[in-house]
């Protein structure tokens, strides 16, 4: 599903008004569909309920005053808060005013700072807050009372429905400049905003709903975005299914490169999670003395002991030399899981690297070398997948700073290296030098556990063996890597996941996918 900014969405909606839908009927569908959300909310039961709606001047304020018209009509008793006067309202939102006014359904307007007392005692007996002060025409910060009565609904523990954005949340960028409305729901329309998906705005928007207001699907296909969210169909698209005449050679040979004594788990579960992917073939190569114990460990894999240093970790020039028969062999090929850092690592990789001309996921310590090295560009067939504190090396940045910027982030080191990066995290981010961004929806902080990365290595690794395209390995691998994790937690719960679960958890997942 194509992801938009705010421009982009009013402009799909200008050109649905052009087309003949008039935006009085987006509008009514709009709000109609957040009312089918609040019913399900309620289980079904809306008689009685009382749901405080707080209401802007523009559109976004026009379809809370649809949902206040039908949730009445569903004998809810729904109280409306204005922030703006009545004479202010334009267009579509005025004449839903107009109507709200002759059913009688009670609005007040909040004109000064004593008028938040009505608004507090009202929120004491109210079951939800419906959000409709701003939405996709907002700019800038709030302020003033509007900004106190967002507050006042934030402090309020009333459950929020945010209509179309939390407001206060920037929908093109998800950048919140002062005070945002904190929702448990928010219902966007058409098109997920990018806003709502990276952080911070992320944090403000609960559960996301994306409801079709009946803009053509063809005017949505035509957005010119190169933004995606992916989803359950975009992966059926991405990962081709198994051919009836297919053998183990057509499903790719991984190779993953990894390991240092006391860290043989690592590679062992990129291994284990390239196989459960789909991969035809795997072969782990580690230091020598740590082979016997990974061997050990899954039967259906090949396994290589390469040349050594003291502390077993890779021997520079001489596991480099090794290694290049395997190379040769593999389809694609897994590095970094385990490796450890040490100098002689460091010259090993910097030998290795420009060798590998083979569809490539760098991970783990092998991008904590690379951030030290001057220079470095890969092939296009290359996929890094570092997380917070890695991206922050490559880019000389603080954690913080990636975190608060992730978008660019992501997108400053696709310039930087000339290849596909995938910036772990919720929401991963996958970007592409072709500027296009596509966006994690699965996981749960379950997954925020050791060994966890090692695994979405691996599955991309199996990606790439199979034929995928970098961009879709990472983007599609990151969806399968956090739909295992939301199918284990399913069955044991977030707490106690490790990351062993991930794999063995893949193929109910690639079941899903009819794979
Ligand atoms: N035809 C359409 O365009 C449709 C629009 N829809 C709704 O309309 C929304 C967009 O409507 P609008 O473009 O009217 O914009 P909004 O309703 O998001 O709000 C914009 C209003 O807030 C004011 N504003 C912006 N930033 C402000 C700030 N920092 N402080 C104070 N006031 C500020 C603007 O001047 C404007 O009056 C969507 O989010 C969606 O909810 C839906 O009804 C579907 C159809
Ligand atoms: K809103």
């Amino acid at each position: 599903m194509k992801v938009v900014t705010s421009d982009e969405m009013q402009q799909l909606d200008q050109k649905a008004i052009k087309l003949g839908i008039p935006g009085v009927i987006l509008m009514e569908n709009a709000g109609f569909k957040v009312v089918e959300s609040i019913q399900n909310y309620f289980g079904g039961q809306l008689a009685d309920k009382q749901v405080t709606i707080v209401v802007g001047k523009g559109n976004n304020g026009g379809d809370g005053l649809v949902i206040a018209r039908h949730l009445s009509n569903s004998k809810v008793k729904v109280k409306i808060f204005l922030t703006s006067d009545p004479t202010e309202y334009s267009g579509d939102a005025a004449t839903n005013m107009r109507i709200v006014e002759q059913m009688g359904i009670p609005v007040f307007r909040l004109e000064d700072e004593n008028d938040l007392t009505r608004l507090n005692v009202t929120l004491l007996y109210t079951d939800m807050v419906v959000d409709a002060i701003f939405g996709t025409g907002f700019r800038g910060s709030p302020r003033g009372l509007t900004a106190q009565v967002m507050e006042t609904v934030n402090e309020s523990g009333v459950p929020v429905l945010a209509v179309d954005v939390p407001s206060g949340l920037d929908a093109s960028s998800g950048k919140i400049k002062g005070v945002c409305v904190r929702a448990d729901i928010t219902v966007t329309f058409a098109l997920p905003k990018l806003g709502l998906l990276v952080e911070p705005g992320v944090g403000a928007v609960g559960k996301l709903v994306v409801a079709d207001i009946s803009i053509p699907q063809s005017l949505l296909d035509s957005t010119g975005s190169r933004t995606e969210m992916v989803d359950l169909d975009w992966c059926i698209q991405a990962i081709p299914p198994r051919e009836s005449t297919g053998h183990k050679g057509t499903y790719g040979h991984v190779l993953v490169i990894g390991g240092s004594m006391g860290m043989s788990g690592a590679p062992i579960l990129a291994a284990k999670a390239a196989l459960k992917a789909g991969a035809g073939l795997v072969t782990l190569a580690v230091p020598r003395s740590i082979q016997q114990i990974t061997a050990a460990q899954i039967t259906e894999i090949l396994t290589c002991g390469v040349a050594e240093t003291a502390s077993g970790t890779f021997a520079a020039a001489e596991a480099a030399a090794q290694l290049q028969p395997l190379i040769s062999t593999a389809t694609a090929v897994v590095i970094g899981p385990g490796m450890s850092q040490g100098d002689e690592v460091g010259v090993f990789l910097a030998a290795l690297l420009p060798k590998i001309h083979k569809p490539l996921v760098i991970d783990a310590d092998a991008l904590n070398i690379i951030a030290g090295l001057e220079g470095m560009r890969f092939l296009r067939s290359t996929v890094l997948t570092p997380h917070p504190g890695e991206m922050a090396r490559l880019l000389g940045q603080s954690v913080g700073q990636v975190q608060s910027s992730r978008l660019e982030a992501v997108t400053e080191a696709v310039k930087k290296y000339g290849t596909t990066v995938l910036l772990k995290g919720a929401r991963s981010l996958t970007a592409t030098s072709e500027q296009f961004v596509y966006v994690n929806t699965t996981g749960n902080p379950g997954m925020a556990t050791g060994g966890s990365g090692d695994v979405l290595a691996g599955i991309i690794g199996a990606l790439l063996a199979q034929g995928l395209a970098t961009e879709k390995a990472a983007a599609a691998g990151a969806y399968l890597h956090g739909l295992a994790g939301d199918e284990a937690a399913s069955v044991q719960g977030q707490m106690g996941l490790v990351a062993g679960d991930l794999p063995e958890m893949l193929p109910r997942v690639l079941r899903r996918l009819g794979r």
